[in-house]
């Protein structure tokens, strides 16, 4: 797709609660505050409708896609304020035991341009005693996604997944020209790696990265990182949040993403060395085209 632009992407940073109501109030009035800024497209953070560690309790809350009313509030709030919405993710039933972790991009007229589910599962044990099992409630996603806005390519990835570089590298030769990475990093972690993980995304790929966080003490006891970001293809951090509940917005030229790939042509250079083309491994590569 040529370069269009330039446009407004704004990150909406949360606290996400244990239930979905509060979590939906708190969020629409932050993106309504976004498009009074002039927001043309919006992204939230990773599950947008609750943050609850205990199963059962997760399990009363959760909705299948078709009846969940996060989803059907922000495809009416979508359409209202006319601009893209993308919901980082929702927490949603897959099947009566399973969640999906699942991303929404949806257009200016309600409809669901692009979902995508999760591929990489954050199962890890920190040093300091924390732990964490998402696969024992969520089922992994196994497609890669991307979709067409008027001002280009994007690519649909949550939080854990920006430690595979090789899903961002396909979506990159996907034509990708902006990358999402909603997420609620540990405070532990995100200290450790986020900005590093962020900006080398954006950098290796060309791209502009899209990254809005939770942050702060949750009602589950769990702190996460904040410092939602918007990284351009050369890595500078054009915007960044700190840990409260709010909005980061700036203008987004997508002539950088040319330029920066003129300047080092890494993605050109990477197939001497054979990486996988995702043109010839199209299981592994969905490709969901938009309206626009
Ligand atoms: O479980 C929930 O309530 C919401 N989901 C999350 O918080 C997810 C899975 S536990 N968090 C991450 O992927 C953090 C990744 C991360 O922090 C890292 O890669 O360092």
């Amino acid at each position: 797709m040529s370069a269009a632009g330039p446009f407004t992407a704004a990150m909406v940073q949360l606290r996400t609660g244990l239930l979905p109501q509060p979590s939906l109030e708190q969020a629409s009035a932050l993106i309504r505050e976004a498009v009074a800024a002039g927001a043309d497209y919006v992204l939230t953070p990773e599950v947008s409708n609750m943050m609850q560690p205990n199963r059962a309790a997760l399990f009363e809350q959760l909705a299948f896609q078709d009846d969940d009313l996060s989803l059907k509030a922000y495809r009416t709030l979508a359409r209202d304020l006319n601009i893209h919405l993308h919901i980082g993710s929702l927490a949603l039933k897959a099947s009566p035991d399973r969640a999906a972790n699942r991303s929404f991009l949806i257009d200016p007229q309600g409809a669901i341009l692009a979902s995508y589910d999760k591929i990489h599962m954050f199962d890890i044990d920190l040093e300091n005693g924390e732990s964490y099992r998402e696969s024992a409630n969520y089922q992994p996603g196994e497609t890669a996604v991307i979709s067409d806005l008027p001002w280009g390519r994007i690519g649909l990835t949550i939080c854990y997944d920006v430690r595979f570089p090789a899903l961002y590298r396909a979506l990159a030769d996907a034509g990708a020209s902006f990358i999402t990475v909603p997420a609620a990093f540990t405070k532990t972690t995100g200290e450790a790696h986020w900005h590093v993980l962020l900006r080398a995304r954006a950098i290796e790929n060309g791209c502009f990265i899209f990254a809005a966080a939770q942050g702060g003490r949750h009602d589950n006891g769990r702190d996460t990182f904040g410092h939602s970001l918007i990284v351009d293809p050369w890595g500078v951090v054009l915007a960044e949040g700190g840990t409260e509940p709010g909005f980061i917005i700036t203008e987004i030229d997508p002539a950088k993403v040319t330029k920066a790939r003129s300047a080092i042509p890494s993605l050109q250079h990477g197939r001497r060395f054979g990486l996988a083309d995702p043109k010839t491994n199209p299981e592994h590569l969905h490709l969901v085209r938009g309206t626009v």
